[in-house]
């Protein structure tokens, strides 16, 4: 089965907003909700793969930024790790930088079932804070 280490990226803004993006309906996952993020690559640091996968998505420059959840799912046909990320400082504006659809959300309307199941337990804390 496939090991898959992942680094995500929960962009959050001043004023409570968080920055979603839409999966392409040909990925896994396709048409889920997600935060921005990625593969660590070999020889990468999560922190590293963050940093990278944010400026490939969606443009910004991440500069600060803390380990807020680590979960682990299983799917069918792989397991993930999952390392989500507060990031609370960037240069730039996000954009769906691939031609995803993106956009800020309230923290509190966050919704559970938009995103793939491996998230529930993050959405939720986020929900809970
Ligand atoms: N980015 C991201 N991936 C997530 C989230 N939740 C979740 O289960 N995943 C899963 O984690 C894996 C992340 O892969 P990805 O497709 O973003 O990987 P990537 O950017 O390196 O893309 P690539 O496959 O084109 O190289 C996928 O299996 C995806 O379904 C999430 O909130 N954000
Ligand atoms: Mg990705």
């Amino acid at each position: 089965m496939k090991q898959l280490n992942i680094a995500v990226g929960i962009i959050r803004n001043t004023e409570r907003q968080i920055f979603i993006t839409r999966r392409a309906s040909d990925a896994h996952m396709g048409d889920k909700w997600e935060f921005p993020g990625g593969k660590i690559e070999q020889g990468e640091s999560p922190e590293q793969a963050l940093v990278r996968e944010l400026s490939e998505e969606v443009g910004i420059e991440a500069s600060r930024y803390a380990l807020y959840r680590k979960l682990e799912h299983s799917f069918p046909d792989r397991h993930v790790t999952l390392w989500f990320y507060l990031v609370d400082a960037w240069q730039g504006e996000p954009w769906g930088k691939e031609g995803q659809p993106g956009e800020w959300i309230p923290q509190h309307a966050l919704k559970i079932d938009a995103f793939p199941p491996a998230n529930v337990q993050v959405i939720e804390q986020l929900l809970a804070e």
